[in-house]
């Protein structure tokens, strides 16, 4: 047990909804389409009466028959006959296709309001759950909770089919009608029963096929990793419990709903063999007509199979449910940014200014305690430090993609939560390590933040970036297809196109992290003439790798454990010989065209 249900706990953001409020939520989607709701009702009408019509005509036959009355009539019935079952085909495919009409719209409404939601998400939502587990919300979710919809019009339609029936078997003989009507709580106590087992099967169910999908998304993601270190043994192994794990809980799913039919045809042919017995009794006794007989036993087929499939359809309509409650989810996961206000940023000036901020991911473990840091506008600060001192955490709360704490962080002198969200990033440049180019051209993507860009203003920012020469060097220019994730270029032809885009995007605040991977000489000299341009006038704050960065920025900051132990600017730090060497010897020595192993350490301590 403890195996199966590995992994397959509800994400954080998860939540149960009462039947009544999933039920107005879910109706809230189907309110739009109601005109041809109303129209699949009618058919669902028109075809039940259709269906029910087809025995009720055979049973006529049948008294006639006996009565030796049929002569002319039998033309009459065969007419009849054939009409019921044409028009009843006919309204079947009018309810079918305007059902389809009503589901297909219901999902793409629920589809792009999920879609809708993900893009609404902070940055820390996308840390934490894994995105393939959001795909299958977006995806197979929102399928399951179509399946809902064509099975409540099914449903709808058994029952009125149902309640046709049921008259007409009253009408017949009611003590008949009763003994057959007796059987229906006993058929209803097992399907509820049965419910509340399916819906806990299929939530698990749910659950171990996101985790599949996950693991899929990250293996594709990061395969050219798992390759190159030949680890693709161990990406196999890591994938063979969470797949026998989703067969393991599907095949319980399917032990769980399978059970039910089995069950409940026992207890419909326990019915039908005591109407046989009962009603061929009566017929003998001349108490009922050889065609009330007939109607009686096509009337339990007709009956009992709405009945069994009404009990069946929870499993599915189970499904359904928690796959919308799922989405639901999704879409009213509360934010975690949330801005007080919403006031016009216009251009900024970019001046930054934490004061007593406190932050940790998890808010038990803070990794910027009471944190001040003052950084003025046009200022190019660099941030240095070991691995996990905080750096990208500083830039993560600048961009606004994390909430902190405590404290407040103000820009340009304004709370930076009481600002218009959208405008705000508007006026800040975010450029990650690894620059993330869409698929399309160079051109294209350096269009990016501003589709409205002409072709000359692309150019322009192309060509101020590094001189332009590296178009030259693409086989197309800048009508280079750049392939998926910008597969089709170098890393450092990457990181220009990432910083022409900025320079279309003209952002007063900068926030760089610079690329850990090395690129050629005279890339690197490009990339470094594109900062020049790029960050000059503007507030920057880099992420430094580089030790020709370090070098020129006007201040540096060095971190540790998310607290400032050290600023000032490269050679002043140098010459003090304390936390900023120990870093520079790690990080940054090697860099130099001096360097030779073992030589160029900066004493500490000197100072
Ligand atoms: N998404 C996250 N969830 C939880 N903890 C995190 C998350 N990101 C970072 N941390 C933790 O916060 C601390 C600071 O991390 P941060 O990424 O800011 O360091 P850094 O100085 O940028 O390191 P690096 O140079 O390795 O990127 C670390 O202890 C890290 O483990």
């Amino acid at each position: 047990m403890g195996f199966l249900m590995d992994g397959l706990e509800a994400e954080d953001y998860d939540r149960t909804y009462n039947d009544r409020e999933l039920l107005r939520r879910i109706l809230s989607y189907f309110r739009p389409k109601f005109g041809a709701m109303l129209v699949v009702a009618a058919m669902i009408v028109l075809g039940s009466l259709g269906q029910a019509a087809v025995p009720l005509v055979v049973s006529w036959g049948v008294d006639a028959v006996q009565d030796g009355t049929i002569g002319d009539a039998a033309w009459l019935l065969s007419g009849a006959l054939l009409l019921a079952g044409a028009l009843g085909w006919v309204f079947n495919f009018f309810r079918q296709w305007f059902s389809a009409r009503v589901t297909g719209d219901v999902v793409l409404h629920l589809r792009e309001d999920a879609f809708d939601a993900v893009l609404q998400r902070d940055l820390s939502f996308y840390d934490e759950t894994p995105s393939g587990r959001i795909v299958s919300r977006v995806t197979s979710d929102t399928d399951d909770f179509a399946t809902v919809s064509t099975l409540t019009m099914d449903l709808v339609s058994q029952v009125l089919m149902v309640g046709f029936v049921t008259v007409l078997l009253f009408l017949r003989s009611v003590e008949l009608a009763l003994l057959t009507l007796l059987v229906v709580p006993v058929v209803m106590g097992l399907a509820l029963l049965f419910r509340r087992l399916a819906r806990a099967t299929t939530r698990r169910a749910q659950r171990s096929l996101s985790r599949v999908n996950a693991n899929l998304q990250e293996t594709m993601g990061g395969i050219a990793v798992a390759k190159s270190f030949r680890q693709e043994r161990q990406v196999h192994d890591e994938f063979l419990p969470i797949n026998r794990q989703s067969y393991q809980v599907t095949l319980r799913q399917g032990f769980v709903f399978s059970a039910i039919f089995p069950v409940l045809f026992l207890v419909a042919g326990l019915a039908t063999v005591a109407l046989v017995q009962l009603g061929g009794t009566a017929v003998l006794d001349g108490r009922l007509s050889a065609g009330d007989w007939y109607l009686f036993l096509q009337g339990v087929a007709l009956f009992w199979f709405p009945l069994t499939s009404i009990a069946a359809f929870w499993s599915q309509f189970q499904q359904g449910l928690s796959a919308a409650e799922r989405v639901f989810a999704l879409i009213d996961a509360p934010l975690r940014v949330v801005q007080t206000g919403a006031e016009p940023v216009g251009r900024l000036a970019g001046r930054i200014e934490f004061q007593g901020v406190t932050f940790g991911y998890d808010p038990a473990s803070p990794v910027l305690r009471d944190f001040d840091l003052r950084i003025e506008s046009g200022e190019t600060v660099a941030l240095v430090g070991h691995t996990g001192a905080g750096k990208s955490t500083l830039s993560k709360l600048i961009t606004r993609f994390y909430e902190f704490q405590e404290g407040r962080l103000l820009v340009d002198g304004r709370d930076i939560r009481g600002l218009d969200l959208g405008d705000y990033r508007r006026q800040i440049g975010a450029v990650p390590q690894a620059p993330f180019l869409f698929s399309g051209t160079v051109a294209d993507n350096i269009r990016y933040p501003r589709p409205d860009a002409t072709d000359d203003e692309v150019r322009a920012a192309a060509e101020a970036v590094g001189g332009g020469d590296w178009i030259d060097a693409l086989p197309q220019g800048l009508a280079t297809d750049v392939g998926e994730h910008g597969r089709a270029l170098s890393m450092g032809q990457r990181q220009l196109v990432a910083l022409a885009r900025l320079l279309v995007q003209d952002p007063a605040i900068v926030v760089l992290d610079e690329a850990t991977a090395s690129v050629d000489p005279l890339t690197e000299a490009q990339i470094q003439e594109g900062l020049d341009v790029v960050l000059a006038d503007r507030t920057s704050i880099v992420i430094a790798h580089r030790l020709s960065t370090i070098e020129h920025v006007d201040r540096i900051i060095v971190l540790d454990h998310g607290r400032i132990v050290e600023e000032g600017d490269h050679l002043t730090l140098l010459a003090r010989g304390g936390r900023y060497c120990q870093v520079y010897n790690t990080y940054f020595r090697h860099q130099s065209p001096h360097y030779r192993a073992g030589s160029g350490f900066v004493p500490l301590g000197s100072s």
